[in-house]
């Protein structure tokens, strides 16, 4: 019946992660995931009418999840659309959002509803399915994991083997919505209702048979929640731990920086990292910055490199060095006399780690700036003039475009600082909102260049790993101010880095294997 396959942009298709972690975002934008729900079944609805006019008996199968979710909400308008509507639940939802939307069609009484947890219980429903004008697969969406188990195999198969035309929730159920692969079965649609973009494996070659007519649909997730920084971007990096862990692997991390002048930057990155989750965090400073680092606090160890100020002559120490660590910080409190431009040059030249380039690195590397996949710049608009030989643009539109033309030049993640920090690795962009103007005391940049190097410890994404910290420094900075008003420094902020990371990162205790 319906054979046409709409043309999607593949660039537009969207991972389940990437979904998942933009519509995190959109609730933090102030748009509920329940208005999401609602606005996701309410599509489904009018596409079953629009398509099917001729349709009046609706079958809607519910998974236990949010999928589940969307086939209630559909169930609950096609019903006030006056069609005759049944329901079966594959048990009752256990997410608060998927559940209040089966309480509310289990309020019902014009809507017949049965909850089915096994396959013995689903096929006694069996002329649910044959009574059927049209079924809607509301069983599984971007939340599955592996081969279908009991009882979505045996709904997936009375669904096929009934003679209705199918409608199928976001992915049809058993396709995997990244790959397009099915392991064993997957619901053979008529029509797909995707929501916001289509699911990669949506597009893949041979899904076709199962989606059927794709559409997409919006469902008010509005386009800042593609670039925002919020609560789902930490589904990005793993704070995970082994029950099984040791000392150093949950990241080392080497922050070169300090000078006779500047003793504190050095340790403010370190202690920031520490703070963020990572085992070690080394300075290798000049003798005079090392010796404060280490009076000021037993968490901090330092290396001295001898004399006032990193020269060419500690370059390859601090190289042989580096190789103990996951990655490399430097720029903070190094001073731009003497050789330390060149000896900055070198190290960032001939290190093999991920890198975080910040204050008088970004300085000395100006001009002849060194790229990489694994390398992260943290300039404010002084430095990113230095870095680029340009001003960043005042507006927030092309800054954004300013900062993904350079990244992008130069070959490495940039994450210029301001009113909104703006990161991008030349392709994408993300732009963070969290901060206060308390934050102009002096050691706040240390402390996300911290963040930074210890986030990127927990993904292979150094734009992820800026981009979240820049978002944790922020709200750090909001939390000391709200407490202390303008009068923070950047220890406050230090201080409150766990329980922001805690707030939003999942932290589980993994099993180590037998
Ligand atoms: N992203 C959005 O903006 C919105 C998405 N919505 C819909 O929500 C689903 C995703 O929901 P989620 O709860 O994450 O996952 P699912 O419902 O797909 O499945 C989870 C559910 O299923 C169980 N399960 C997982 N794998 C299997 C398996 N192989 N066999 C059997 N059971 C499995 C798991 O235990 C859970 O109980 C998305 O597709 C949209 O439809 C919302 O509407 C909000 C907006
Ligand atoms: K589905």
């Amino acid at each position: 019946m319906f054979l046409s396959v709409c043309i999607v942009d593949d660039m537009e298709a969207i991972s389940s992660l990437e979904m998942y972690v933009v519509d995190r975002n959109a609730e933090w934008l102030g748009v509920p995931r329940l208005v999401l729900m609602e606005n996701a079944g309410a599509a489904v609805a009018r596409n079953v009418v629009g398509r099917f006019p001729g349709a009046r008996r609706v079958l809607v199968v519910c998974g236990t999840g949010d999928n589940g979710g969307d086939g209630y909400v559909a169930a609950r308008h096609l019903h006030g659309a006056g069609l005759w509507v049944r329901v079966v639940g594959l048990g009752e939802p256990r997410e608060e959002l998927a559940r209040a939307n089966f309480e509310a069609v289990r309020r019902l009484w014009g809507v017949e509803l049965a909850l089915a947890a096994t396959p013995l219980e689903l096929l006694a429903l069996q002329d649910w399915f044959l009574w059927a004008d049209v079924i809607i697969d509301a069983v599984l969406g971007t939340g599955v994991r592996g081969a279908l188990r009991e009882p979505h195999a045996t709904a997936v198969d009375l669904m096929n083997a009934a003679p209705a035309p199918k409608v199928a929730v976001d992915v049809p159920s058993g396709l995997d919505p990244d790959t397009g692969e099915v392991r064993d079965k997957a619901v053979r649609a008529a029509l797909t209702v995707t929501f916001h973009k289509p699911k990669r494996g949506l597009l893949a070659e041979g899904a076709r048979r199962y989606v059927g007519e794709l559409v997409v649909e919006p469902i008010g997730i509005p386009p800042e929640a593609e670039v925002v920084v919020g609560p789902g971007d930490f589904a990005y990096l793993d704070f995970s731990r082994r029950a099984d862990a040791k000392k150093g692997d949950h990241g080392r991390v080497l922050v070169v920086g300090g000078s006779l002048e500047y003793s504190g930057a050095p340790m403010y990155v370190a202690l920031a990292a520490l703070r963020s989750g990572v085992d070690l965090a080394v300075i290798a400073a000049p003798e005079p910055a090392a010796q404060a680092a280490k009076a000021y606090s037993p968490d901090i160890i330092a290396v001295p490199l001898e004399g006032p100020r990193l020269s060419l002559r500690h370059v390859e120490k601090v190289l042989r060095l580096a190789e103990k660590f996951d990655v490399v910080a430097i720029g903070p409190g190094l001073g731009l006399e003497g050789e330390t431009p060149d000896a900055v040059k070198e190290i960032a030249a001939r290190v093999k780690k991920p890198l975080v380039v910040d204050a008088d690195a970004i300085k000395a590397l100006g001009g002849s700036p060194v790229g990489g996949p694994q390398v992260v710049y943290t300039p404010h608009a002084g430095e990113f003039k230095a870095l680029t030989g340009v001003e960043p643009p005042r507006g927030l539109r092309e800054r954004a475009e300013a900062v993904r033309e350079w990244a992008g030049r130069i070959g490495a993640v940039i994450l210029l600082k301001g009113r909104y920090d703006v990161a991008s690795d030349g392709r994408r962009v993300k732009i963070n909102t969290t901060g206060t103007p308390a934050m102009t005391v002096g050691g706040t940049g240390d402390v996300l260049t911290g963040l930074t190097a210890a986030f990127m410890t927990k993904t292979r994404d150094p734009l992820e790993a800026a981009a979240v910290a820049a978002f944790v420094n922020g709200l750090a900075g909001e939390e000391a101010a709200a407490q202390l008003g303008f009068h923070i420094t950047a220890s406050d902020l230090i201080e409150k880095i766990p329980s922001v990371v805690r707030r939003y990162a999942r932290e589980d205790i993994t099993s180590p294997r037998p």
